[in-house]
């Protein structure tokens, strides 16, 4: 979601250059994996997280986890997914959850938390092997209506009921500002299951100091709760990326001009 300025393969550079140390994004299936391995190299960046192959994006699907009688196709996106995992030496993935059908009855909602746990238990088995984290984030349901997974109680009974080690919570401040609040204490309580963090300001997603969350507090909070793994900046920056940087410079980024490269 950074550096819409450049194209794909050349945001590498410019994250590398602007100080972060790993990236994220959406889905690297439109890449060949040489390209997206070199880019990391010659950045000397690493390889965070991705999502596995979502179904069909461009038709509005958006994941396949709970998707019943989408279950081989699921399989599928495991296996796609720890192939490019293995060769960008990437430790976790995220399987989306997929959408409820509009007015879904009871029934339905039971069958896909159903499909839910089964694939999750079998693509958390597959990561395992791979010697891999699977993770799952509930996402608001302004920007995803229908969206199967929203609330954090429910991801955690949902890790829970899996049971799997390796199965971990995608915390995502933004998504839980909106749905949730409580974000301290979400964190805190929730601390035990999370495998990675995400953050942007809330409403807009845009850079993290813009916006009702006040990120330096929960920062120095999950720090205070010896958090050792990665923030994801997942936001749109609100103009230039390199503009919008400051709020980072606390945390070791650069705005200096002459590192731009462009
Ligand atoms: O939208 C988000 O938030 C994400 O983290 C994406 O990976 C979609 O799940
Ligand atoms: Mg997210």
């Amino acid at each position: 979601m950074l550096f819409p300025e450049h194209d794909f393969l050349d945001r590498f550079g410019a994250a590398a250059k602007a100080g972060f140390r790993g990236v994220e994004y959406l889905f690297p299936y439109a890449y060949r994996l040489e390209d997206l391995a070199g880019c990391l190299r010659e950045a000397g960046l690493e390889q965070v997280l991705f999502n596995l192959p979502p179904g069909n994006w461009e038709a509005g699907e958006r994941g396949l986890a709970s998707l019943p009688g989408r279950e081989a196709e699921f399989q599928a996106s495991v296996a796609e997914a720890l192939r490019y995992a293995e060769a960008l030496d990437c430790p976790r993935i995220h399987a989306m959850a997929g959408l409820l059908p509009e007015r879904a009855d009871r029934e339905t909602v039971e069958a896909h938390h159903h499909t839910y746990l089964k694939n999750l238990r079998f693509a958390a088995g597959e990561a395992a092997k791979a010697g891999r984290d699977l993770l799952i984030e509930p996402i608001n349901q302004r920007d995803m209506p229908g969206y199967f997974l929203s609330r954090q109680a429910d991801a955690i009974k949902v890790i829970d009921e899996v049971g799997a080690d390796n199965l971990r919570l995608q915390f995502d401040v933004y998504h839980c500002q909106i749905m949730d609040g409580d974000l301290i204490s979400h964190m805190e309580r929730q601390f035990h299951a999370i495998g990675h963090v995400q953050i942007a300001g809330v409403p807009e997603r845009h850079e993290p100091d813009l916006g009702e969350v006040c990120y330096p507090e929960v920062l120095a909070r999950l720090d205070s709760l010896g958090y050792t793994g990665w923030v994801g900046c997942e936001y749109r920056p609100a103009g230039n990326t390199w503009a919008g940087l400051g709020w980072g410079q606390a945390y070791g980024l650069s705005t200096d001009t002459t590192t731009r490269g462009h």
